[in-house]
């Protein structure tokens, strides 16, 4: 797939294209059905292209400092649109002038030097100076450049509408379960293990910390069990394991900052510098402030244990299965 960033106006493209537009902040089952529709409008010829927008137009236009966090930070969307087989992701710039350009100007500086022959967006796109334009002003104007433009409606969930807005509500209630149904996988942070205070290992349960997180919404803070995928091959370690991960300050021990650290169940070996991918896959319990490591260890215990049991995996401790406290 080939990213193209466009400052203020759009490369010519060398092939006729499909393209979708749009946020696709989360790639969730509303932006895949947007996507699966411009795919279908793709004959031999044509390529199947998506255009988004950076900063979050939702922070530029809102302020609102959650957007600065990205369900998707534009590697996952690079990662997830290859996957789908996108063939061309075109990154606009959401400055200041873009925001100024009449609708019909951000068609012909954006559009139409990528020789587009279908557009595909959400009914509810808006586009150009203070939101003016929707689909039937892009409509209109395709009609005179020679493109038309699909429109899917939106994809409910329990009679819903499938947006990245409820899947942070979600993620901040700790929900990850629902953020999981609305994405059509589980909600996913890709980080860099990075030293900690060495002390996990001190009780037995050593724990990989995340760095480079900035760009994503963070769940609740809590503790969870998760999927752990290391990115990239490496010798030694695993492919994919399950593991434990706690979110928050650590109240315990007096954290400061907010981290994600993942014990990895059954393994044992050195994660410094790997970048580690952790899937939500289910909540375990609040993250709490414990009478010293004794009792925390116990807890964590507890927690590996009740992970174990979610995931079927057969248990190698002597500690009985009390679930969560
Ligand atoms: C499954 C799990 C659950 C945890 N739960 C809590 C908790 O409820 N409260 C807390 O203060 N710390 C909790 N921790 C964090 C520990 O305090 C932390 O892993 C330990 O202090 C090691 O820190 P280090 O990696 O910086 O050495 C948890 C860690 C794990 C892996
Ligand atoms: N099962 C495991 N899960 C997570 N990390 C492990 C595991 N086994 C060994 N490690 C290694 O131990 C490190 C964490 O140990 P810890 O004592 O918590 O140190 P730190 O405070 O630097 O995170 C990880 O970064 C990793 O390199």
């Amino acid at each position: 797939m080939e990213l193209i960033v466009i400052e203020d106006r759009a490369p010519a493209s060398s092939a006729p294209q499909v393209l979708a537009i749009g946020k696709f902040d989360g790639v969730h089952l509303g932006h895949r059905a947007i996507l699966n529709a411009a795919r279908q409008l793709t004959d031999g010829a044509e390529r199947l292209a998506v255009m988004s927008f950076e900063p979050h137009p939702t922070y530029v236009l809102t302020g609102n400092a959650e957007y600065t966090r990205w369900l998707t930070p534009r590697a996952e969307r690079v990662r997830l649109f290859t996957e789908l087989g996108v063939d061309a992701f075109y990154v606009a710039q959401f400055t200041r002038a873009f925001q100024q350009l009449e609708p019909e100007a951000f068609v012909d500086a954006y559009l139409v030097p990528l020789q587009v022959q279908h557009v595909v967006v959400g009914r509810d796109f808006r586009f150009g100076r203070g939101g003016r334009g929707n689909v039937d002003v892009l409509r209109d104007l395709g009609r005179d450049r020679g493109f038309d433009v699909g429109v899917v409606d939106p994809v409910e969930e329990h009679g819903h509408k499938i947006s990245s807005s409820r899947i942070r509500e979600h993620l901040r209630e700790g929900r990850v379960e629902a953020a999981q149904a609305l994405l059509g996988r589980p909600y996913a942070i890709l980080g860099e293990v990075v030293h900690g205070d060495k002390r996990g290992r001190t009780i037995g349960f050593p724990t990989a910390n995340l760095g480079g997180i900035d760009d994503y919404v963070l769940p609740k803070s809590g503790v969870y069990a998760v999927f752990v995928e290391i990115e990239g091959e490496r010798e030694g370690a695993f492919a994919h394991a399950f593991g434990v991960l706690n979110a928050g300050y650590r109240p315990t021990v007096d954290g400061a900052a907010f981290q994600l650290e993942v014990h990895v169940l059954d393994f044992d070996g050195d994660l410094y510098g790997q970048r580690l991918r952790v899937s939500f896959l289910r909540r375990i319990r609040d993250e709490m402030k414990f009478d010293g490591l004794e009792a925390l260890k116990a807890q964590i215990a507890r927690d590996c244990e009740f992970a174990r049991a979610v995931f079927g995996l057969s248990s190698d401790s002597a500690i009985p299965s009390q679930g969560p406290a």
